[in-house]
């Protein structure tokens, strides 16, 4: 997304990560929808604060921007923990993990973002600290290095990830608590944008709102980012307030599609049906069509596109279905050639 509509602003206004850190919701309380996963979570913190112990393992996965990173903040808040943050491919080799374990307090959270990036001795070497709060450590090197084992404070881990098939099974059985966050609907987004409007102080009507929800690929952080860049566009094009008007303008002026599909999206779509003759196609050759790594299109964008009805997973590979052609404005060949 262009970051950079107004330059003449750049320097006024906070930048969008700091923006992103100001909307993103504290308690239980201010987290828009994922109903079943809440329900659930406020029972197991709830429970566990009763039993003055730490919260079960928590695995959070689901594609980008759907909150995971804002419920593990979350859940630390409403534990009243303190939380440490890493992520898979920072934690290099089993000492980096070993400080941060020996460092948390009775309850704290450690948050490990792309933990299917782990490295295999890394992972390893977790699978103690989850299971009994014990880690063996090397004293010394040379010829009188040893280990001695050593006992950790219990702790949470909460773990994120985009691709969970990546996961190894050993990593996953040692989660209690297994999330899947799932797409946001257009009604839902609406609250997020409304709610996220009241905080950056922009005046938006509810119509408005909605055109930026129904416009954001499922994705709250999509949603964010449309608005704060309408809200551009209402304060230099019109008077300050975001109308459905200039809703409209500014979304059409950013290239966002009128369902929400980015670029990659409707570059995965326009592929099947040009090159392809709309599939089916094997995910290998989508994904050497259109550039992109093949576990990302699985994990990040094929799951919108089947959900809104664009894509088919069949046995044979991914079709692209009639409203895919309906949505490029592209027309269906039979196989004789003939229009269908
Ligand atoms: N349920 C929600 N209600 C309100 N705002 C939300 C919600 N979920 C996410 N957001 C907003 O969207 C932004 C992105 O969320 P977050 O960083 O938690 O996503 P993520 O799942 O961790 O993404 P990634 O996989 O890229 O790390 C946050 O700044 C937050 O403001
Ligand atoms: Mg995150």
């Amino acid at each position: 997304m262009n970051e950079n509509l107004d330059p003449n602003t750049e320097n006024l206004t906070p930048t969008d990560k700091e923006i992103e850190k100001v909307l993103r919701p504290q308690e239980f309380e201010d987290f828009t929808g994922q109903e079943k996963i809440l329900e659930n979570l406020r029972i197991f913190v709830q429970a566990a604060k009763l039993r003055g112990e730490a919260l079960d393992h928590v695995l959070l996965h689901g594609p980008p921007g759907l909150g995971k990173t804002t419920l593990s903040h979350i859940i630390a808040n409403e534990m009243g923990v303190g939380i440490k943050i890493t992520s898979g491919p920072v934690l290099d080799k089993p000492g980096d993990l070993a400080g941060l374990l020996t460092n948390l307090d009775a309850g704290d959270i450690l948050f490990i973002d792309e933990i299917h990036r782990l490295s295999p001795l890394v992972e390893e070497y977790l699978y103690s600290a989850m299971e009994d709060f014990k880690i063996d450590i090397m004293l010394e090197t040379g010829p009188n290095a040893r280990s001695v084992q050593i006992s950790l404070n219990p702790f949470t881990l909460v773990g994120a990830t985009t691709r969970s098939g990546l996961l190894t099974s050993p990593l996953r059985a040692r989660f209690g608590i297994n999330s899947r966050l799932q797409y946001y609907d257009a009604k839902l987004l609406t609250t997020i944008v409304l709610r996220s409007s009241q905080i950056l102080k922009t005046p938006i009507t509810d119509e408005a709102a909605f055109e930026i929800a129904r416009r954001s690929r499922g994705t709250p952080r999509i949603a964010n980012a449309l608005l704060r860049r309408t809200r551009d566009f209402a304060q230099i094009k019109g008077n300050g307030s975001i109308e459905p008007e200039i809703a409209k303008y500014a979304l059409n002026a950013l290239n966002v599609d009128e369902h929400g599909l980015d670029e990659m999206d409707n570059r995965i779509l326009s592929a099947i049906i040009d090159k392809f003759k709309g599939g089916p196609v094997g995910l290998k050759t989508i994904a050497t069509a259109v550039g992109e790594d093949e576990g990302t299109i699985e994990e990040v964008y094929e799951p919108f596109l089947i959900q809104e009805g664009y894509l088919m997973r069949t046995s044979r590979g991914r079709e692209a279905t009639e409203s895919a052609y309906l949505h490029l404005g592209k027309m269906k060949l039979g196989s004789t050639g003939t229009l269908f």
